[in-house]
């Protein structure tokens, strides 16, 4: 049986500042898998995981034509319509940066804010969210004993897991991730990629990888971004 479509991005076109990165890109992703996006260096990824959760507005001079749809709650929502809330969109679609973004703050805070935001839940349940995606992320062993101490200070790979744990705080529906594993160690790496594996279950993935072996060890589908346009692998453009 086909898989449910998640993600459905129509003549999507997008540029910097007058340059064209994204040309007329249509292209569907199944709910549920691991879709792998690969292709050179600059060719626009990180850019295409911008438009599906509307970080790029905040870049100035760029611009996007073209419709990027969503299913949540079994239909398909423009999330560029009029009216959209971008919190909402914030909270079902969750992402992890190339380079860890985290937050002038505590551990603990960096990854309990977004619930602490969202309101209307106990100190006791916020405590052991945290706690469990930290497991989740593979560092809580690293860090339960300083959770209280700046996340500044913790080394890359350890921010790199420190926001993967923070993105599944809201459990979004949709996990866009940009080379998530580029500052792990080989068994941390594989952790990760397990714990992918485990959230395929309930949530749609896009991986944005260099790693041709992680590729083939986890994505269901493999896009390749090419001429500006996003294609299934063995494709033409
Ligand atoms: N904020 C920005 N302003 C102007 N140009 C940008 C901006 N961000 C990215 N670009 C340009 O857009 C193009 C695509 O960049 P992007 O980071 O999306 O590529 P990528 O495929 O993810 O690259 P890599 O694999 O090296 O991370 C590049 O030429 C880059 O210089």
């Amino acid at each position: 049986m086909e898989k449910a479509v998640k993600i459905r991005t129509e003549n999507l076109c997008f540029s910097y500042n007058g340059r064209t990165i994204l040309h007329k890109t249509s292209i569907e992703f199944a709910e549920r898998e691991i879709t792998a996006i690969v292709g050179p260096s600059g060719s626009g990824k990180s850019t295409f995981l911008l438009t599906l959760n509307r970080l790029w507005e905040a870049i100035p001079r760029c611009s996007l034509q073209g419709t990027v749809a969503m299913n949540f709650d079994g239909s398909f929502h423009d999330i560029y319509r009029e009216g959209y809330p971008v919190t909402r969109l914030r909270r079902q679609v969750g992402m992890v940066f190339q380079i860890p973004n985290p937050l002038p703050m505590s551990i603990y805070r960096n990854v309990a804010f977004p619930l602490q935001l969202k309101g209307g839940l106990t100190k006791e349940t916020i405590r052991a969210q945290v706690e469990d995606c930290l497991r989740k992320a593979r560092l809580w062993d690293e860090v339960h004993d300083r959770l209280h101490s700046s996340a500044l200070d913790l080394s890359g790979g350890q921010q790199q897991r420190l926001c993967i744990a923070r993105a599944l705080i809201l459990q979004p529906e949709v996990l866009l991730l940009d080379e998530p594993t580029s500052a792990l160690d080989h068994a941390t790496a594989a952790a990760i990629e397990e714990l992918l594996l485990e959230l395929k279950k309930n949530c749609t993935i896009l991986l944005v990888s260099h790693y041709l072996n992680q590729v083939t060890r986890i994505a269901d589908t493999v896009i390749e971004l090419h001429n500006g346009t996003l294609v299934r692998k063995g494709e033409k453009a």
